[in-house]
């Protein structure tokens, strides 16, 4: 009822306010009834302009957030994309030159740390390879352009778009028969959370449905290998971790949208008959890496003189260590995922039969305390590190991983054969020539080989 009464008063007021307008500006007016039409027909014009996936519009590669503004969630979904220069772009990106085994693969997340490496390994070796990517901003975006320049010289195409915009994965698939989608796209980073945990469900949970969703309904349906993460661990307190131990103690909200995806991988292969392989990351390393992650930016703040906080642990567990892995072992452990991944049974968006559903830990089964990567980055770079230890927050962090990979050994033949030492080696050298002299680094490296 309370809600009710302010009607009439308001009514009233409204019936008062027009009796005193003047002639010219009053509603009925005809002049009025022009403007009144022309806002319509203006409004109906923008709303089917913005609604329209393939209308060219600037490209906004914005980390705001979509879901709660729509019109920027439209404006990513119409993305510059389509037409037939484009189509050929997409289509030479994707041609095979290893017959007639090669595979045809989409990777997200392409102009991304692991998914550059990727795509360029793949690219190498003779298979066809899209890469998709947001350029969005949570870490500097001129790296991952740097890292898209590489890959088009080795002629990966990337092309600019959202994950969740679901025309244009459903234009990607109408256009290329992919045998596999490596899904690399996310919203990576253990502490942020903290602070935009819904790009973590945007990019974590409704960008994996939405990539699940276009491959589903695709002909033939392609296989998925995704990235998981070593943080679905959580609390568990088992060493080392098997992919058997208990994941329902995620101690972040990016560990617990990385469990929902292992679930929803469940899901997708149960109905769909989706071949499904989700790999567990133990803290991946190396040249071309992740600025927001702790060895990158341990080596810029070393660098520069500036204190770095490195955490302790609590009580028992106080030393605070990572199963630190290099990015070429991993990539080599990706790749052999997409060959062995097995292919998935649907047709139709029906199932036609079982399908695999794999989880395996890639990591490299050696623990590193934080403490000691400091002490190899500070002979590596010759510069003293200006320590300042603190206990751990409760900011997501847990304090130490710790991989078996017998799994992975077996049915991927994955074998780490990179020590932090030899590692961070190959990092310092490439960030040296990196930010010092990008241009000659570029030459320099002319790939993204790092062996
Ligand atoms: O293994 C994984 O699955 C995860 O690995 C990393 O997460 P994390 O291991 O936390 O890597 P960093 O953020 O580089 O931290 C490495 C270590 O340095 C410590 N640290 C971090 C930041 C800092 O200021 N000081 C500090 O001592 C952290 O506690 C951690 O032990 C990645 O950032 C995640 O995206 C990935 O999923």
């Amino acid at each position: 009822m309370s809600q009710m009464k302010p009607e009439k008063p308001l009514h009233h007021h409204h019936s008062r306010l027009l009796t005193r307008w003047p002639h010219h500006s009053n509603p009925y007016s005809p002049f009025s009834k022009l403007l009144f039409w022309s806002f319509c027909a203006l409004s109906l014009f923008l709303a089917f302009f913005l609604l329209t996936p393939n209308s060219p519009s600037p490209n906004l590669h914005s980390t705001g957030d979509p879901t709660q503004n729509p019109s920027l969630r439209r404006s990513l979904r119409t993305t510059n994309w389509g037409g037939p220069a484009w189509e050929k772009k997409v289509r030479s990106s994707c041609r095979v030159r290893r017959s007639p085994n090669g595979l045809t693969v989409l990777v997200t997340g392409a102009a991304g740390f692991v998914g550059s490496h990727l795509s360029a390994t793949l690219r190498r070796r003779g298979d066809g390879v899209l890469g998709l990517d947001s350029f969005n901003d949570y870490y500097d975006p001129t790296l991952k352009r740097a890292r898209q320049a590489f890959l088009e010289k080795a002629g990966v195409f990337v092309v600019e778009g959202d994950i969740n915009d679901a025309a244009l994965l459903k234009k990607l698939f109408d256009v290329v028969p992919f045998t596999h989608v490596a899904h690399l796209a996310a919203q990576a980073g253990v502490r942020y959370a903290l602070q935009n945990p819904g790009s973590y469900v945007r990019s974590n949970v409704a960008g994996l449905v939405s990539i699940l969703e276009a491959a589903k309904s695709a002909n033939p349906q392609p296989a998925i290998v995704w990235a998981s993460s070593s943080s679905v661990y959580g609390l568990n307190s088992r060493v080392p971790f098997s992919e058997s131990d208990r994941t329902d103690r995620p101690a972040s909200l990016y560990a617990a949208t990385k469990k929902a995806g292992e679930e929803i991988a469940h899901v997708y292969n149960h109905i769909y008959g989706l071949s499904i392989t989700g790999l567990r990351f133990f803290t991946v390393y190396g040249p071309w890496g992740r600025p927001d992650m702790a060895y990158f930016f341990f080596t810029k703040d070393i660098l520069k003189g500036k204190p770095i906080t490195v955490f302790e642990g609590h009580g028992s567990a106080h030393t605070v260590a990572r199963d630190f892995t290099y990015i070429d072992d991993v990539v080599r452990g990706c790749v052999a995922a997409l060959d062995t991944a097995g292919k998935s049974t649907g047709s139709g968006g029906k199932k036609r039969g079982p399908a695999p559903l794999r989880v395996y830990n890639l990591g490299n089964t050696t623990p590193v305390p934080v403490s000691e990567l400091v002490n190899i980055l500070e002979k590596l770079l010759k510069v003293k590190a200006v320590r300042k230890v603190v206990k751990m927050p409760r900011n997501g962090d847990v304090p130490y991983t710790h991989a078996n990979i017998s799994l992975a050994e077996r049915d991927l033949g994955y074998k780490p054969v990179t020590d932090l030492q030899t590692g961070l080696k190959r990092f310092v050298k490439w960030y040296l020539d990196f930010y010092s002299v990008k241009k000659e680094a570029v030459k320099e490296h002319g790939g993204l080989a790092t062996e």
